[in-house]
C-alpha cells in the first residue's frame, strides 16, 4: 500500500506528514515508532497524521518518535498551513488551533494554558505555580498544560549534557502518570529567554513549540518576563505573547524539506 508523506521541520523539530483526508491510514503505536525510526525507517521527532474533522479545516493526529499519541506539538501546529498552502483551524486533541501563514512560517493561536492539571497530586493543585518539589539541584518548577503536560525550570546555566541526564528522570517521575516534557529555562531579559527542552516520547530535540509557550506563561506569571517574549532554542528563535487570561499567541518559521512515497504496509 503505497502512500505519500512530506518530511517538514520548525525549526529543526522535524516531522513525517501524511495527508489522510482521503485515504484513511490505520496508526498503532508500533507503525508509528518504525515510521520514526531515524536507521530503519523514515526517521522524524514526531509523526503528524492530518485527518478530516468535524469541527475544523483538518484533525491533526500526533504520535511521538517512540509511537505515543499525544495532544499537542507547537512546532508541527506552525506546518500545517504550510502543507495544505492555507489559512487553518485545527483539531487536535489538546484543543481547537487556528493557524495563520506568515512570511517563512506561522502564528498559531494556541488557546489559554491549564494550571489545574489533573496528573499533580491534590496537595499542588490549588495553584501550580510553584510546585514544592525538586530533583537533583533542580526545584520549584512551574507547571503548566498548553494542550500537553509540561514543568518549566527557571535555571541558569544548564547544558544539553546536563538536560540529557536530569531529563529522563523528571519525565518518568511517578508524580506523572502521564509523563511530562521537561524545560530548562534560563532568563536573560524581561523579553528573552533561553530554553532547552527535553521531549516525552522522544528526547533532547532542537526546538519544543509547547514547550516555548509553557516557559513564556510560566516567566510572565512568575514576573521574570513580559509579552512578547523570544524564547531562544537549539534550532532557533520563537516568539511568544500571552497575558493572563488571554489566548498563547507563537510566531516562528516551518519549512518543507521534501515528499516521499513508502509502501506503508512495510512499517
Ligand atoms: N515538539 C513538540 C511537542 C511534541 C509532543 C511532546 N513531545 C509531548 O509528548 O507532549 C512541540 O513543538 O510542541
Amino acid at each position: 500500500m503505497n502512500g505519500r508523506f512530506s518530511k517538514m521541520q520548525g525549526l529543526g523539530n522535524d516531522f513525517v506528514v501524511i495527508d489522510a483526508r482521503d485515504a484513511p491510514l490505520a496508526m498503532t503505536t508500533a507503525r508509528a515508532r518504525a515510521i520514526a525510526d531515524r536507521h530503519s525507517g523514515i526517521g522524524c521527532d514526531q509523526l503528524i497524521l492530518i485527518e478530516p474533522s468535524d469541527v475544523a479545516d483538518v484533525r491533526m493526529r500526533i504520535f511521538n518518535a517512540d509511537g505515543g499519541e499525544v495532544e499537542a506539538c507547537g512546532n508541527a501546529t506552525r506546518c500545517v498551513p504550510l502543507f495544505l498552502g492555507r489559512d487553518v483551524r485545527i483539531e487536535t486533541a489538546g484543543g481547537l488551533l487556528e493557524a495563520r501563514l506568515t512570511d517563512g512560517g506561522a502564528t498559531v493561536d494556541m488557546g489559554q494554558p491549564r494550571f489545574d492539571w489533573d496528573a499533580i497530586p491534590l496537595a499542588y493543585a490549588m495553584d501550580t505555580r510553584d510546585m514544592p518539589v525538586g530533583w537533583d539541584h533542580l526545584d520549584h518548577p512551574a507547571a503548566v498544560n498548553v494542550g500537553n503536560p509540561h514543568v518549566v525550570f527557571f535555571q541558569p546555566g544548564m547544558t544539553m549534557d546536563d538536560a540529557a541526564r536530569i531529563g529522563p528522570v523528571i519525565e518518568t517521575d511517578p508524580l506523572f502518570p502521564a509523563r511530562v516534557n521537561v524545560n530548562f529555562a534560563e532568563v536573560e531579559r524581561a523579553d528573552r529567554i533561553r530554553l532547552i527542552v527535553w521531549e516525552r516520547g522522544v528526547g533532547l530535540t532542537r526546538a519544543c513549540g509547547t514547550g516555548a509557550c509553557a516557559t513564556a506563561v510560566a516567566a510572565i506569571r512568575r514576573g521574570l518576563a513580559r509579552g512578547p517574549v523570544t524564547i531562544v532554542l537549539p534550532g532557533g528563535d520563537l516568539v511568544i505573547d500571552w497575558s493572563p487570561g488571554a489566548s498563547i499567541r507563537m510566531s516562528g518559521p516551518a519549512a518543507h524539506v521534501f515528499d516521499g512515497t513508502a509502501d506503508w504496509t512495510r512499517f
